[in-house]
C-alpha cells in the first residue's frame, strides 16, 4: 500500500448512546501498543491527541428525539475539519473512537477528497437508522444513514455538502441486527451487504474478494469504518451493543489482510471500543492487531 504517513487522531465520545465508557476507547487503543505497532511496520506514524470533549457536556434530554444531538454534532464538527486537514497532507487519517457516531464527521471529512468514496461498513449493526426508524434516539445507531444524507440537518450538512457517500458504493460486513427501518432501506436503495448467513455460506475470503471487486469497478479510494461489535463477543467483549454469532478472530484478520493486498483502503476508524466492558484489554489489543493487518502485516 502506498501510504506515506498515518495521523491518529482520538474522539473519547460516548454521547451517541447510554452506556458509559466507550469514552475511554482511545487511551485503550494507545495502550494496546498502536503506535509502535505501525513504526514495526516502517510506517511514518503521528499521534494528533484528542477532540476535546466536554466532562460537563449537556446529557439532558433535549427536544429532539436525537439523544445530545448539539454535543454531538458540535464532536463531529471538530472532527470533520481535523480529518480534512490531514487529507490535505496526504496522510492516511486513522480515527479512534469514541462510539459510532463519529462516523458521521469523520467520512465528512474525508469524502471531500474523493469524486466517489467507497465505503465498507464493518459492523453487527446497519447504523442506517434515521429519527423515525431509530427504536433507540441513539445517534450512533445513524451514521451510514446520514452519511447517505437521511437525518438532522446539523448531521447531515457537516462541512456544507451533502450526501457525502452514495448507497451503491457502501458495503456492509458482519450485520445480524437489523431494525425493520434499516432492512427497507437497505431493500429501498440496493445497498450492498454481507450478514453473517453470506458470511457463513461463501466463506469470508469469497466475501471479502467479492467486495473489493465489486468496490474497485465503483469507487477511488476505500473508508473502512470497523465497529469492533463485528467480531463475535467471544473475541470482542468490550463493546456497548454486543450480538452473538459474529465475525471470527480470522476471519476478520483475513478480512484485513485481504484489503491490504487490494491497496484500496485510504483511512479508517475504529469504533465502539468499550474497556469498563472488556476483559484485560482484550476487545483494544484485537483492534490494534487488526489495523496491523490492514496496514501490511503478513504472518510470513
Ligand atoms: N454503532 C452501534 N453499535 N450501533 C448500534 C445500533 C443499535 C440499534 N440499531 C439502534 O439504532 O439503536
Ligand atoms: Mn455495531
Ligand atoms: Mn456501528
Amino acid at each position: 500500500m502506498n501510504i506515506g504517513k498515518i495521523s491518529l487522531i482520538g474522539v473519547p465520545m460516548d454521547l451517541g448512546q447510554t452506556r458509559r465508557g466507550v469514552d475511554m476507547g482511545p487511551s485503550a487503543i494507545r495502550y494496546a501498543g498502536i503506535v509502535e505497532r505501525f513504526k514495526n511496520l516502517q510506517l511514518e506514524v503521528e499521534d494528533l491527541g484528542d477532540i476535546i470533549i466536554s466532562r460537563t457536556a449537556n446529557r439532558a434530554p433535549s427536544h429532539s428525539k436525537l439523544k445530545n444531538l448539539p454535543v454531538v454534532a458540535e464532536v463531529n464538527r471538530l472532527l470533520a475539519d481535523k480529518v480534512d486537514e490531514i487529507m490535505k497532507n496526504h496522510s492516511f487519517p486513522l480515527v479512534l473512537g469514541g462510539d459510532h457516531s463519529i462516523g458521521i464527521g469523520t467520512l465528512a471529512g474525508v469524502a471531500k477528497h474523493y469524486r466517489n468514496l467507497g465505503v465498507i461498513w464493518f459492523d453487527a449493526h446497519g447504523d442506517l437508522n434515521t429519527e423515525e426508524t431509530s427504536p433507540s434516539g441513539n445517534i450512533h445507531g445513524m451514521p451510514l444513514a446520514v452519511s447517505m444524507g437521511l437525518g438532522h440537518p446539523d448531521l447531515v450538512n457537516i462541512q456544507g455538502y451533502a450526501p457525502k457517500v452514495k448507497p451503491e458504493h457502501i458495503v456492509i460486513i458482519g450485520a445480524r441486527s437489523l431494525d425493520e427501518g434499516e432492512k427497507k432501506l437497505i431493500k429501498e436503495k440496493g445497498i450492498k451487504v454481507y450478514t453473517m448467513h453470506e458470511i457463513d455460506r461463501l466463506g469470508m475470503a469469497m466475501v471479502m474478494e467479492q467486495c473489493i471487486t465489486y468496490l474497485r469497478e465503483r469507487v477511488d479510494g476505500v473508508h473502512l469504518s470497523l465497529d469492533l461489535d463485528a467480531l463475535d463477543p467471544a473475541d470482542a467483549p468490550g463493546v456497548g451493543t454486543p450480538v452473538n454469532g459474529g465475525v471470527s478472530y480470522r476471519e476478520s484478520h483475513l478480512a484485513m489482510e485481504m484489503l491490504a493486498e487490494s491497496q484500496l483502503v485510504m483511512s479508517a476508524e475504529l469504533v465502539e471500543v468499550n474497556p469498563i466492558l472488556d476483559e484485560r484489554n482484550k476487545t483494544a489489543v484485537l483492534a490494534v492487531a487488526l489495523m496491523g493487518s490492514l496496514l501490511g502485516e503478513k504472518l510470513l
